[in-house]
């Protein structure tokens, strides 16, 4: 059964730290695991791609070369794709490309009142590895989440990984990869795929920054490559929290603590409510429609292993206090004004507002992006976005006049630092000598 929190309960505190913290950080078991996965890519290259794709993947090629899907096979799951499917699959593309076209940063460049020129000038990672989830599911949503925003953003070398589970990969991730534009694609997933990506190996290229959610063993591998790599966040099994009153219909709220139940026994769905007796109504439902599924034994995992339903005595004032420590992926709150709350709550990876706004329309047509921050990491992070795509540099131009006026203090920062090569290198040019900028 799900956990059942009552804030006016004196063990809450201790049972609520327990939900959120710690439980659903990586486990030694993974890190160990993955750090092995990694240091035997990096080691042999192709040959541990292969046997590790082979272990885990069921994927048996005799050859690296074999792991990359060809153009044709690209352009055949287009092709192929039923009319409808495709129709879903522009609408999301075309959506997720205009809300992802305002997030383009726009270069900078003024004057100040000394004459010195300052700006920022953006331009696109070169090359990213995408990585698009496929272990017990298969994503074409996340290709068009991970995809657009790094082509809106003008990346060259776009490279997309997805494990084929079984050998085989769904036609509908190279359909959506196809709509996207994108055309490198491997048949390899998990950590290996991720250290194939960050250290290269004879058949792949290596990239500068991986992006893209996955499941444990990916969201831990992302962040062991980090450093040598960029990334955008940690974006592990999915979680909802639902913070709800009485006058919803509690089959609505069921469900969507379903919809992230589903994607993995790890995924989280946490229900807060100021009516007790519409939290048994939601678990009733819960339990109902849990039966009906095709993954009724992952979401059932899941909610029973991860879920909560904790009631309060105000949800405008409690809910807030405890969505923020619970820094939710997902945050759904279905109220009459949901804004009254929401402007209490900073922690969220996204937030729906609303008794007609499931959570769910945010992972595929929205048009906001659905890889977001987890395990907490809201409270630092955020969803992916261009900006992922992007670095700024910042640009500085200087004349005599200018140099002159602030040599002084550059100087005098340099001798209280110790730098005499600094101190030389501006005064040389104003012919000021370290001497002239010291106190002393
Ligand atoms: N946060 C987000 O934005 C977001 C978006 C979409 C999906 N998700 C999450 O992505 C995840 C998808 O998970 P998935 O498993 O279906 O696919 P996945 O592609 O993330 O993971 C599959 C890979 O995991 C590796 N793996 C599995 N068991 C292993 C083991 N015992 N040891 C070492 N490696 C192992 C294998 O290499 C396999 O290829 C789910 O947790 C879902 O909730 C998150
Ligand atoms: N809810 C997931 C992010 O946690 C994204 C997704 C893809 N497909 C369905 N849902
Ligand atoms: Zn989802």
């Amino acid at each position: 059964m799900p956990q059942r929190l009552n804030i006016a309960d004196p063990d809450f505190e201790s049972r609520f730290s327990a939900l959120i913290e710690g439980k659903r950080d990586a486990s030694t078991n993974v890190s160990d695991r993955v750090r092995g996965i990694i240091a035997d890519v990096r080691e042999r290259g192709d040959a541990a791609l292969l046997e590790l794709t082979k272990k885990f993947d069921h994927l048996d090629v005799d050859s690296a070369e074999a792991l990359r899907i060809d153009a044709a096979e690209i352009k055949a799951a287009w092709t192929n794709t039923h009319e409808t499917t495709k129709e879903a699959l522009r609408t999301a593309h075309d959506r997720i490309r205009s809300h992802h076209e305002r997030q383009r940063p726009r270069d900078d460049r003024y004057t100040d009142s000394l004459g010195v020129e300052l700006g920022s000038r953006w331009t696109p990672v070169e090359t990213v590895g995408l990585y698009v989830p496929g272990g017990t599911a298969s994503y074409p949503s996340s290709v068009l989440m991970n995809a657009v925003p790094a082509k809106v953003a003008g990346v060259k070398r776009i490279v997309m990984v997805a494990p084929a589970k079984e050998g085989v990969l769904n036609p509908l991730v190279l359909a959506a990869a196809h709509l996207a534009g994108i055309d490198e694609i491997y048949r390899i997933g998990g950590a290996q795929a991720v250290a194939a990506l960050a250290y290269g190996t004879k058949t792949i290229e290596p990239v500068v920054k991986i992006v893209g959610p996955g499941n444990a063993y990916v969201a831990e591998a992302k962040r062991q490559v980090f450093g040598r790599v960029g990334i955008d966040m940690i974006a592990g099994p999915s979680e909802i929290l639902v913070i709800a009153d009485g006058d919803n219909e509690p089959a609505w709220i069921a469900a969507d603590l379903l919809s992230q139940a589903e994607h993995d026994t790890a995924a989280q769905s946490i229900l807060i409510t100021d009516d007790a007796s519409f939290a048994s109504r939601v678990e009733t439902e819960l339990e109902y429609q849990l039966q009906n599924l095709s993954r009724t034994a992952v979401a059932r995992a899941s909610w029973e292993d991860n879920g909560a339903v904790i009631t309060v005595g105000s949800l405008i004032n409690d809910a807030p206090v405890l969505a923020d420590r619970i820094a939710a992926e997902h945050l759904e709150i279905a109220m009459e004004e949901p804004e009254a709350v929401s402007e209490r709550i900073s922690n969220a990876g996204a937030i729906f507002l609303g008794r007609y706004t499931p959570e769910v329309i945010g992972d595929y047509v929205g048009g906001s992006n659905h890889v977001l921050p987890t395990s907490r990491s809201a409270r630092f992070s955020s969803g992916l976005s261009v900006l992922d795509f992007v670095k700024r540099t910042s640009i500085l131009k200087l004349g005599p006049e200018q140099l002159r006026a602030l040599a002084p203090a550059a100087m005098e920062l340099a001798r209280i630092e110790s730098l005499d090569a600094h101190g030389r290198s501006v005064g040389i040019r104003v012919n000021l000598s370290g001497r002239e900028s010291d106190n002393g």
